[in-house]
């Protein structure tokens, strides 16, 4: 079997990366985001733990987490942050662990914006798919309806491009057209 991690940052274009290795390659897909958004649904192990710190602040009126208001709160306070990652990431990692193991699939793609190296060892290779700033942004304004400044926040969250650069055995320039990353894709794949 062989894994591979997809990093990169906020509208980097990850999901896209992870389509195209699901529909032309036959990849099974995780993705680190919707493993932890389940941990927060209630009644998911992170979720108790969260409204037990933050409360009120976090929930919605019908008790689930507001996630738009938990990001305004989240991205603008380190303290918050380096919180929730302590208690959310390790079951992150954890779940993704075990769904790996529990595979039959040969080729496995892990999609997570914050790799970490305590983490290294699940990946056969980490490709860190590089979009500049600027197209990112203009990206998610356009695609995702984000403001610049929710978008200004997740980035400066998230590792710097060195660091991402560093960790990677491979970039995946997603700066171009689509048809021109899954020809990058392929090639990496040979
Ligand atoms: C704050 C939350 C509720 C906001 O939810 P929302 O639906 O608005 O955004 P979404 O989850 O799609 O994330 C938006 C962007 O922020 C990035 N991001 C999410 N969490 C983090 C984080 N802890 N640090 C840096 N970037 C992050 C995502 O990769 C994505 O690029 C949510 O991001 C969250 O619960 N984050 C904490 C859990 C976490 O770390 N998840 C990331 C993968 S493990
Ligand atoms: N090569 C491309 N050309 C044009 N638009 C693109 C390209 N790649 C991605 N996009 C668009 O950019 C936006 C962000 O892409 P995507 O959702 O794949 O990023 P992501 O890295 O998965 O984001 P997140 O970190 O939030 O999970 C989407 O609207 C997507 O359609």
């Amino acid at each position: 079997m062989k894994v591979i991690g997809i990093t990169g940052g906020v509208g980097s274009g990850k999901s896209r990366v992870l389509e195209i290795l699901e529909r032309e390659y036959g990849a099974q897909v995780i993705q680190a985001d919707l493993v932890a958004r389940e941990l927060m649904e209630p009644g998911g192990a992170g979720y108790e733990k969260l409204v037990a710190l933050y409360g009120d602040r976090i929930l919605a009126t019908d008790k689930t987490i507001d996630r738009p208001r938990m990001a305004a709160l989240m991205f603008h306070d380190d303290e918050m942050l380096q919180t929730v990652n302590g208690i959310i990431h390790p079951l992150v990692w954890a779940s993704i662990r075990r769904q790996i193991e529990g595979s039959d699939s040969e080729l496995v793609v892990v999609e997570a914006a914050l790799p970490d190296e305590n983490h290294r060892d699940i990946y056969t290779e980490l490709w860190y798919v590089y979009t500049s700033e600027e197209n990112r942004m203009a990206r998610l304004l356009e695609g995702r309806g984000y403001s610049r400044e929710k978008t200004r926040s997740v980035m400066d969250s998230q590792l710097p491009e060195e660091e991402f650069r560093r960790m990677a055995d491979a970039v995946v320039d997603n700066n171009g057209s689509l048809e021109d990353t899954g020809r990058q894709i392929a090639l990496l794949l040979k």
